[in-house]
């Protein structure tokens, strides 16, 4: 099944993993009538890159916000796929709870209000592993699946609208359209993204070049994680709508969520780091710097502080108890559901995607040496 002849709404188009998902539609489903590219802004390469592209489907680009209803209104018009990846990724607190919510949760639900409208019939969610966890505890998972249960109590904001935002997508599922058809939805928990141009590598690899090359050891050894190429990711959300073309396979889709991890060996976040540009000449502190437990306190100590000087001075500490947590909780997750369901394997193997991402990241140096001596200066 391919997507010839469908027109396909990505959000988010402008962002890391949506720019990637345009690209490998573009590449890979020749025969796609049209892609709107929608996001609140796109890069000057972004947007080249789509209003340059020569094959036969059409591309355009929309720029505005997914909280306007109007907006998606028109976007949705003509549309029967919609790949929505925009959001809001706020692990650290900076972004106001009530922006996180309209973008992330509201908009979402304008988004699937807007599809049911315009009879869009297959709505794709990139959720993430965050909305299970890890809990406040810590408790780990290993080779999780989507049978796993778990005691999800993270409040932190940004898990918190995600998983509101992927329960009224899959709930969203079934409705009857405008024109008496079925939407079908379905949502994507992605594992952390690496690759080329991900905004989390290079914030890390600045710290480790103000650091004399060496990263820091952000997470424990044993807290491993099962991260997942960029590539691949974007080539499980072409799998599964292909597949939601098919009524066969659709019906065992249809209101579920699906994790999707690759083949990247489970390592630690701080692993990762340093597996991927190892190479490159750089090292990776051998211990955290402190204790786990004290890592904890110290960074409720952190917020204590944070929330005294609300009412003087917006401080936001550098680490929080989520953070900690998230960085030192093993957490591992299987992709046989969406192999099973819709014939999901990565496209990329380990060592190609981190070949690709050590190339970006050996690209990038030269460039992010200049900023940060500028921002000292
Ligand atoms: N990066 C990861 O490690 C990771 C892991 C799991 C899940 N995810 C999910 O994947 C998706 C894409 O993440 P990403 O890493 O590409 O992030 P990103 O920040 O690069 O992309 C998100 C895009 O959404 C756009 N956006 C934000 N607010 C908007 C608004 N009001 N209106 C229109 N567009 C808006 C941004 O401009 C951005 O281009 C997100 O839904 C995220 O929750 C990411």
């Amino acid at each position: 099944m391919s997507l010839a002849g469908v027109s396909c709404l990505v959000t988010g188009a402008g962002g890391f993993l949506g720019q990637r998902i345009v690209r490998l539609l573009l590449e890979e489903e020749k025969e796609l009538a049209e892609i709107r590219t929608l996001d609140k802004t796109f890069s000057y390469e972004a947007r080249r890159n789509f209003t340059n592209f020569k094959g036969q489907t059409v591309v355009k680009i929309l720029e505005g916000d997914i909280r306007d209803a109007t907006f998606l209104n028109s976007a949705c018009q003509g549309v029967s796929l919609v790949i929505h990846t925009a959001s809001i990724i706020d692990t650290l607190g900076l972004v106001e709870k009530q922006l996180l919510w309209e973008v992330n949760v509201t908009g979402t639900q304008l988004l699937l209000d807007a599809c049911v409208r315009s009879n869009v019939q297959h709505f794709i969610y990139t959720s993430t592993i965050e909305v299970i966890g890890p809990n406040y505890r810590g408790d780990p998972i290993c080779n999780g699946d989507e049978d796993t249960a778990y005691k999800s109590t993270s409040g932190f904001p940004y898990a918190q609208s995600k998983r509101l935002a992927e329960t009224s997508v899959l709930k969203a599922n079934g409705q009857v359209l405008k024109d008496g058809g079925i939407f079908l939805t379905c949502a994507l928990r992605s594992m952390y993204i690496f690759g080329e141009e991900s905004p989390f590598l290079q914030n890390h690899l600045d710290k480790s070049l103000l650091n004399k090359n060496v990263y820091l050891r952000i997470s424990r050894k044993e807290a491993l994680v099962n991260p997942v190429y960029v590539g691949n990711i974007a080539w499980a959300h072409i799998q599964v709508a292909k597949a939601l073309r098919n009524p066969e396979k659709a019906k065992h889709i249809k209101g579920h969520f699906y994790y999707i991890s690759d083949d990247t060996p489970h390592m630690s976040y701080a692993d990762l780091n340093y597996e991927l540009s190892k190479e490159l000449g750089f090292g990776i502190e051998p211990h955290p710097p402190m204790p786990l437990m004290m890592l904890y306190y110290f960074a409720l100590l952190l917020e204590i502080v944070s929330f005294l000087l609300r009412p003087f001075v917006k401080y936001i500490p550098s680490t929080n108890r989520h953070l900690v947590i998230l960085l030192n909780t093993q957490f591992t997750f299987s992709y046989r559901k969406a192999w099973r369901d819709f014939g999901y394997v990565p496209r990329y193997k380990w060592q190609e995607a981190k070949q690709r991402t050590s190339q970006w990241i050996a690209s990038v140096i030269p460039q992010r040496r200049e900023y940060l001596k500028n921002k000292a200066a």
